[in-house]
């Protein structure tokens, strides 16, 4: 199967070169070449790559920036991804598209379903929320897949982001009342290679295409997260710093965000098999590999 994706160094384009099975061949459509800001570049890639199917894994990501940069964000999360699908429908193959916990308010008590009213709290949920909608709109064959504070060995994430300010600072103060689920781009990896074959494998079937909500098992508070990396860090020899739990009001950012991003994942598991591991099995890992190349480097 040949598998075209967008991006080259992003955390998830990272992981699925670096998880691809054997019968499954990657075709990174990515900058400079394929820009998602070029609708036209993107639909002459894709028809080039023959692929028989996509995942759109590239993105404007940067939560705070965007505030300053709606129209940049617009154009790659919105337009970039109706493109993207558009050209898929063309090619009469399914697109498989990332979106977020941030297009929701986060106001509600309980994990989020996928049929949950939105309401993005910032730009960058805007963003991604209208991506979602030109995704569906582009291309009937979709599966677009919410994930959540996604971390990895590759890129910028909240893991690497502790280890390298634990390295000056003996105390970080991170924020306990925002909660959701860390989720591994490699274990997102594995999971959208089964969906993608789902999709393959029964075409006709409604029931796969969609929104589904995919974030690894288990739930924290970003300060839980953050002491759960130190106590990873110090197992293995790296860097720890001692964790204030403080309030939202005290870390002040240019995005709001979501108090609650918990996403209920149980209609992914129903309809695809697919269940991600808990965050707490997968993070050691990463963490592992984070400093082996801090080692290297230093
Ligand atoms: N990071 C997170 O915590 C979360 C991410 N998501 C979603 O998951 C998906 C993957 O995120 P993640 O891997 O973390 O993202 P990253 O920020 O790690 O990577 C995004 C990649 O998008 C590519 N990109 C950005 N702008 C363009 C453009 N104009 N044209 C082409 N490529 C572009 C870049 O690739 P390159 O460097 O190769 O040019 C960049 O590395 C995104 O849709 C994101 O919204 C959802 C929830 C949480
Ligand atoms: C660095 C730092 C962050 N924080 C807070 C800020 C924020 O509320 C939280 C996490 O910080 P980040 O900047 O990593 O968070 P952020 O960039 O908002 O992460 C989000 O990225 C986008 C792409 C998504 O789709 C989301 O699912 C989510 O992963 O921790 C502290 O409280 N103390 C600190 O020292
Ligand atoms: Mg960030």
């Amino acid at each position: 199967m040949r598998l075209a994706v967008t991006g080259r160094h992003g955390q998830v384009a990272r992981s699925l070169l670096e998880r691809a099975p054997a019968d499954i061949d990657i075709v990174p459509l990515a900058r400079p070449e394929v820009d998602l800001q070029q609708p036209r570049a993107v639909a002459e890639a894709m028809a080039a790559a023959r692929p028989d199917a996509v995942v759109n894994a590239a993105a404007y990501t940067a939560v705070d920036l965007a505030e300053t940069e709606a129209e940049l964000a617009h154009r790659i999360n919105e337009a970039g991804a109706g493109a993207v699908a558009a050209a898929a429908a063309r090619l009469g193959i399914p697109v498989v598209h990332l979106s977020t916990d941030y297009v929701f308010d986060g106001s509600l008590s309980r994990p989020y379903r996928e049929d949950d009213e939105t309401g993005p709290l910032g730009v960058y949920g805007a963003s991604k929320l209208a991506g979602e909608r030109a995704v569906a709109a582009g291309n009937p064959d979709h599966a677009i897949l919410r994930t959540a504070w996604v971390y990895s060995p590759f890129g910028k994430n909240f893991v690497r982001t502790m280890l390298t300010l634990a390295e000056t600072r003996d105390e970080l103060s991170i924020v306990c009342d925002q909660r959701g689920a860390p989720s591994y781009a490699l274990d997102i990896a594995d999971g959208i290679f089964t969906v993608v074959r789902n999709l393959l494998a029964r075409p006709d079937d409604a029931a796969l295409r969609g929104v589904f909500h995919m974030t690894g098992r288990g739930d924290t508070d970003w300060a839980g997260f953050a002491e759960a990396i130190f106590a990873c860090s110090a197992d293995a020899g790296g860097p720890a710093a001692r964790v204030k739990r403080i309030a939202t009001s005290d870390y002040p950012t240019a995005a709001r965000r979501p108090a609650n991003s918990r996403l209920d994942t149980a209609r992914l598991a129903a309809r695809h098999g697919v269940r991600l591991p808990d965050w707490r099995d997968s993070l050691p890992s990463c963490v592992d590999r984070l400093l082996a190349a801090r080692r290297v480097h230093h």
